[in-house]
């Protein structure tokens, strides 16, 4: 199992990524010149099959163990009113999602996905941003490690949602870190929030910009000042998935707002995950642009909780079962192109 041991260990892991091993997504490519369509028919299937490929390491890759994991914590800039929702809300949708009524629990149900469900000091909220660190170097290399653990070896398609009251906020601030860009164009109306709150939301996140920025010399110190402990949990799984050379489905703006001081380090760190789904939260999109990923669907979801790529998971398994049992040309005696 990855752990990271302190913050070297974290940042060493950033600088020395794996790729994806080029004889089997050469091997991929070529059985998708073999199979009984026009070359290029299948568009994006067909990369997906080569890109699973490359990740597993195989010529046919699978998709019989799918994980997914609901990373929940609490933000103490919910207290400035930058929610629709009351905090107490993120425990109560835990009790929810362990009892198998949230939305992630249906449609991981539905697409065939395991799915833990780490609730992280939930009586404990972060800091709040806007006038101190998120989080402490002790507890943002828990919450990484928590994140790391779910990633586990026989895994061969992870995915990391969350849920948290409040943490379109911190998301907004990660990303405007990241990527640049004031507060007003990242922060959008989250759970559905009214003007006042989004103009105590875009204040809010001014005020960190101006008080962290400053001194956010490294990945680490970005999440443990700006993020939380499930973005620094998403971060950890992303990039444990990554060591191990395992695929992942992105889900919606807060998942990707995890990972965007490790973008942000190293462009290259986003080349084993497929964005599931844009988003429609305010930002989603121009935050997709920046990790260059191109997402799967638009169906205008803000829900989080790994909802999206639940629902991506469908997809990633027609483009494998198409790769793996379709004809080819002489099998089914069918006439090349010329
Ligand atoms: O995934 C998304 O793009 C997304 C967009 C808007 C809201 N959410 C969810 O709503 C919560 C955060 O919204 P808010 O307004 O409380 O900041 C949190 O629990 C997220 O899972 C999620
Ligand atoms: C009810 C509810 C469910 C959620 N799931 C993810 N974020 C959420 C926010 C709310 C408010």
């Amino acid at each position: 199992m990855i752990a990271f041991a302190d913050r070297a260990a974290f940042l060493a892991a950033l600088e020395d990524l794996p790729e994806p091993c080029s004889a089997s997504t050469m091997a991929a490519r070529a059985r998708q010149g073999e199979l009984t369509k026009p070359a290029g028919s299948l568009g994006r299937l067909e990369e997906i099959a080569t890109f699973m490929a490359g990740w597993q390491q195989v010529r046919t890759p699978r998709l019989d163990r799918v994980r997914g994991a609901v990373f929940a914590a609490n933000h103490g800039v919910a207290a400035r009113g930058v929610s629709a929702f009351p905090a107490e809300v993120t425990a109560q949708m835990v009790a929810n999602f362990m009892a198998g009524g949230a939305a992630i629990n249906v449609l991981a149900r539905s697409c065939g996905a395991e799915l833990a469900i780490v609730p992280l000091d939930l009586d404990q909220p972060t800091g709040d941003i806007a006038r101190e660190p998120a989080l402490t170097e002790v507890e943002c290399l828990a919450a990484l490690n928590a994140g790391a653990a779910v990633a586990t070896a026989d895994t061969q398609l992870l995915f990391v949602g969350e849920m948290g009251i409040g943490n379109t906020t911190p998301a907004a601030a990660l990303s405007a870190a990241a990527f640049g860009g004031d507060a007003a164009q990242w922060c959008g109306r989250g759970t559905g929030i009214d003007n006042a709150a989004l103009s105590r939301k875009i204040e809010a996140v001014d005020q960190a910009l101006a008080l962290h920025q400053g001194h956010c010399a490294d990945a680490l110190e970005t999440l443990r000042r700006l993020g939380g402990r499930e973005i620094a949990a998403m971060a950890g799984a992303i990039l444990a998935a990554r060591l191990q050379r395992m695929p992942v489905l992105l889900d919606g703006f807060i998942a990707c707002a995890a990972i965007a001081p490790l973008v942000a380090r190293n462009p290259q760190f986003t080349s084993h995950c497929l964005a599931a789904h844009c988003s429609a939260e305010t930002g989603h999109a121009q935050l997709l642009e920046h990790l260059k990923l191109e997402p799967l669907l638009h169906l205008g979801l803000r829900l989080g909780e790994g909802s999206g790529a639940a629902l991506a998971v469908p997809l990633i398994r027609a483009a494998l079962a198409t790769h793996g049992e379709m004809a080819t040309f002489d099998q089914a005696a069918v006439a090349k192109s010329r």
